[in-house]
């Protein structure tokens, strides 16, 4: 459920805003992103997780927006950062380091010494060599370090090879079948707290049952471990709920947390999660107006101003997102096209095979575009970043600028001489 809908006039609100009127003040490419979609979504796993001790620590990756950010610290929400860019970013929202997890496989010296500062939550160790270097600058610091290892269980997500985290060939966390051993390892250094389990298997999980495998897994470890005298006061479960993008019909939070709550019993832990998409990507819509319609033998061409460098997602993953008008009063005659941008690469599409009633000029929206859209946004073709406005209610702020071309080549210089 989110808040971008057709009202009756046949324009597309979100929320209370026409977003014909948003383009129109702001231009395109525009991403929207709505603030009840955001809390509605966060306050679902809120309150899925209930009575048990829990912390929702939203997946800075999916939409590092300050006022996203924001929106959802003010509701108490912890993070999962997996950079310093991204803890400094959470810093700035208003959020509060010591509900932070820090996530990745490579973390450098300055980011463990940055966040130790912070006194963040815990780290997600990925190796026995991060291990190391976190109990090495814990001790330079005279402090102890929380750490929760990420186990990687070997599980096959069932989603897209490239977002799948949790199997032997991926480079994430550390194999189960060593996780034990490693933990002992973990439990004798001196400047670490060993105070948690992780995993994350992957994001866009349709289905319940590869999580509730490794939530077994990871609880049969728990219980290994407490025979050895380590006793971890957390499990985090990581992120990766999917969201409805077509026809997809994930488990709700809800669903989800209730399998969990049976599992864990009677262990005394706190349940961390690290939803992304789950809160963002329904969260958020891209504009994009039509520059041209280029009719073909074999395809239809809609040309638009959103390109591969807006949202990737379609280009690296064949990822489908819908795509509709803005104004569903027009009457224009329809085709079957491919919504292609404007930089030079065949793999620049929004989307393929859409049947849409559009002309020149007209606007369209692609859904589910909040997670995983601006954050990985480039300058290829030296186009500038798309603004972003977030509406609230009857309400519309510009929460980043459009990017101007003189910042493309900002720091850039000319050889000397000549
Ligand atoms: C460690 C970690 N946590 C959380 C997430 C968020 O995942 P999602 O957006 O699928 O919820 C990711 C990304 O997949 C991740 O790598
Ligand atoms: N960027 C991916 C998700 C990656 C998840 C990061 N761990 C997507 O758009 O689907």
């Amino acid at each position: 459920m989110d808040y971008f809908n057709y009202q009756d006039d046949g324009r597309l609100y979100g929320e209370a805003c026409d977003l014909t009127r948003l383009a129109e003040q702001h231009g395109t490419p525009l991403y929207v992103y709505s603030r009840a979609t955001l809390e509605r979504h966060w306050r679902a796993f809120d309150q899925a997780a209930g009575e048990v001790d829990h912390l929702i620590c939203y997946a800075v990756k999916a939409n590092s927006n300050l006022a996203v950010l924001n929106v959802l610290a003010r509701l108490g929400s912890g993070f999962d950062i997996v950079s310093k860019g991204e803890l400094c970013r959470v810093i700035a929202a208003g959020g509060d380091p010591r509900k932070v997890v820090f996530s990745g496989v490579g973390k450098r010296v300055d980011e463990i010494r940055f966040a130790l500062e912070q006194q963040i939550f815990c780290f997600n160790v990925e190796s026995v060599a991060e291990l190391e270097r976190i109990n090495r600058v814990a001790g330079e610091m005279g402090v102890k370090a929380p750490v929760s290892i990420r186990v990687n269980p070997d599980i096959d997500a069932g989603t897209h090879p490239y977002i799948s985290t949790g199997l032997k060939e991926n480079k994430f966390g550390i194999p189960i079948d060593q996780a034990q051993q490693i933990y002992r390892q973990a439990a004798a250094l001196p400047h670490l707290e060993v105070n948690g389990v992780d995993c994350h298997i992957g994001s866009q999980l349709t289905e319940l049952s590869p999580f509730l495998e490794a939530v077994d897994k990871l609880l049969a470890l728990i219980d290994a471990l407490a025979e050895d005298g380590i006793h971890v006061r957390h499990l985090d479960v990581g992120g990766g709920l999917g969201v409805r993008y077509d026809q997809e019909a994930p488990p709700e939070p809800s669903r989800y947390a209730e399998q969990l709550k049976a599992r864990l019993q009677d262990r005394n832990l706190t349940l961390v999660f690290e939803p992304g998409r789950a809160i963002a990507a329904n969260a958020g819509v891209l504009l994009t107006r039509v520059e041209h319609l280029k009719p073909g033998e074999a395809k239809n061409f809609a040309i638009v101003d959103a390109a591969m460098n807006d949202l990737i997602r379609p280009a690296l993953y064949s990822a489908w997102q819908a795509i509709i008008p803005v104004d569903s009063t027009l009457q224009r005659e329809a085709a079957v096209y491919d919504v292609v941008g404007p930089v030079c690469e065949t793999g620049d599409f929004i989307g393929k095979d859409r049947t849409l009633a559009i002309t020149e000029g007209d606007l369209l929206a692609v859904r589910s575009a909040g997670a995983y859209g601006f954050v990985m946004a480039s300058n290829y073709n030296s186009r500038p970043r798309a603004a972003e406005v977030m509406v609230d209610g009857e309400q519309a702020f510009v929460v980043r600028e459009r990017e101007q071309l003189t910042e493309l080549w900002q720091g850039e210089s000319l050889l000397p001489g000549v």
